[in-house]
């Protein structure tokens, strides 16, 4: 039962609350109460109450086994809910956390992956595609539908926003939050479909700006997603949608905001993870482009094969690339611009094979060999700069003070360390620039009245030690 994201629509106030009160009915369990233990195969385990000595509480779990407890470890157990769990957790007499899961794991053993938790809404990730819960069909039903009157779904958080900011003329929020892999991107990508439903203008009219939101998407994937241990597709970027409405309730504008995205990843990989999609897919393109930009099999690429993992079950990366570039004709970057995108990714690959050796100097540095020399030379021909300038902006730093400029050499292992902060600001800039591109594209309305705005906050990894702080988890 690790796969849960929320979804917050308006204040958290009232689930907090009712959650602290209801925490503490653990006081004073009697013998013969059903109750739930903590356990280290189940998380949670049910039972009943065997012996109640004060603090000391012996439980018959249905396992069979017998434990002694402290009584402020244990949780009551709700004897009234039904084998297929309630649809909304506020109705649970206790919402504590093993009675949460229970009632999430019987709805998931029903199929239902959907629980409202009062206006919150909570998914279980399927990992099935489950279409006819997201059809044109579902779409129609959610539609004007009160919230709760329907089972739970993301399109009834859409269409209770869409209406909240119609009828109040208030513009409104949804948060997605949740751990890596939870499925915070699919079920944007179903809200946006919703209010695009809601908002849309007829397909006659050309281009709409939903679709050129949606049709940017694989273009940001390329970019900003990665495999990782979690998700094949992790979204290593925080991203806001804001969706903008005229008088009549029509889309009129978007913009997408991006913040926070994963730089270490471009030159520091740990297997079985990967660098950003991009990378191996223009190593995987047609072979006139992977000549132009002098690449070839990932392996040969250290800020790839820090990692064993170079390929994807199902995935074929030479079509990734044709659909990337496809995706970037959509939002509108011209053959010119794609081009001068691809450089820069070929170029930061050769960025990260450049090796420093000692210089003549003292503390100096110089690229190692043949091959880094290669690496060099084509890295300054696909930025197009100069390449004694690149080799110098790796090499030496430059101290500006109030009187002098000072040039100081860097040793073997501060070069390197230049050579990575470069390829970081670098890819960075250039996501960027493509998300601006893409802003561009879509168009923003200046006089739009009011709007809604996704939040997808991108996971937070629970290992047992955190290596990078990838974000800043969220506390619904
Ligand atoms: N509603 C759904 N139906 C079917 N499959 C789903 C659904 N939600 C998520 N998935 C599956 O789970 C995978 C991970 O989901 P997603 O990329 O949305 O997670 P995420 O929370 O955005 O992760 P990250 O924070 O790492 O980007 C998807 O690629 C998809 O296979």
């Amino acid at each position: 039962m690790e796969w849960l994201h929320y979804m917050l629509v308006e204040s958290k106030q009232e689930f907090l609350q009712q959650s602290q009160e209801q925490l503490a009915a653990t006081a004073n369990p009697i013998v013969g109460s059903r109750v739930w233990v903590e356990d280290p195969d189940v998380a949670w385990i049910d039972g009943e109450v065997l012996e109640a000595k004060g603090e000391v509480i012996k439980v018959l779990c249905t396992s069979g086994k017998t434990v002694v407890v402290k009584a402020s470890s244990i949780y009551h157990k709700d004897t009234e809910v039904p084998p297929s769990g309630v649809d909304d957790m506020t109705k649970l007499a206790y919402l504590h956390e093993p009675g949460v899961l229970d009632n999430l794991r019987s709805r998931y053993d029903i199929n239902e992956i959907y629980t409202y938790t009062g206006n919150i809404l909570i998914a279980v990730n399927p990992f099935i595609k489950l279409p006819h819960l997201y059809d044109s069909h579902m779409m129609a039903q959610y539609k004007g539908a009160a919230f709760g009157e329907l089972s739970p779904h993301p399109f009834a958080v859409a269409d209770a926003a869409y209406r909240l900011m119609i009828n109040e003329g208030i513009s409104q929020s949804i948060l997605v939050s949740g751990e890596s892999g939870a499925g915070k991107t699919e079920s944007t990508k179903l809200l946006m479909r919703y209010l695009a439903y809601m908002g849309g203008r007829a397909a006659a009219e050309g281009r709409t700006v939903e679709q050129k939101v949606l049709e940017s998407n694989p273009v940001l994937e390329a970019f900003g997603n990665a495999k990782t241990v979690r998700n094949n597709n992790s979204s290593r970027f925080g991203k806001f949608v804001e969706i903008q409405f005229d008088q009549r309730g029509r889309i009129s504008g978007a913009a997408i905001r991006t913040y926070l995205l994963e730089r270490s990843r471009v030159c520091q990989v740990s297997d079985p993870e990967r660098n950003y999609h991009c990378f191996y897919m223009l190593c995987a393109a047609p072979p006139e482009d992977v000549k132009k930009y002098k690449l070839g099999d990932p392996r040969m690429f250290h800020y790839l094969n820090q990692s064993n993992c170079f390929e994807l079950e199902g995935l074929d990366e030479s079509k990734e690339y044709r659909d990337t570039r496809r995706a970037m004709d959509i939002v509108g970057i011209s053959s010119e611009e794609q081009d001068a995108i691809f450089k820069v990714v070929a170029a930061i690959l050769h960025l990260g094979n450049i090796e420093f050796a000692k210089g003549k100097e003292i503390d100096s540095s110089v690229p190692r060999d043949e091959k880094s020399w290669f690496h060099l030379q084509t890295a300054a021909d696909l930025f197009m700069c100069d390449a004694k300038a690149l080799e110098d902006s790796l090499c030496k730093r430059v101290i500006v003070t109030r009187d002098e400029t000072i040039t100081k050499w860097l040793d073997p292992e501060a070069a390197a360390l230049s050579r990575d902060a470069l390829a970081k600001i670098v890819y960075s800039r250039l996501f960027d620039w493509l998300v601006d591109k893409i802003n561009n594209s879509i168009g923003q309305d200046p006089e739009s009245k009011s709007l809604i705005g996704v939040l997808d906050i991108y996971g937070f990894e629970s290992f047992k030690t955190n290596r990078f702080v990838t974000g800043t988890p969220f506390v619904v």
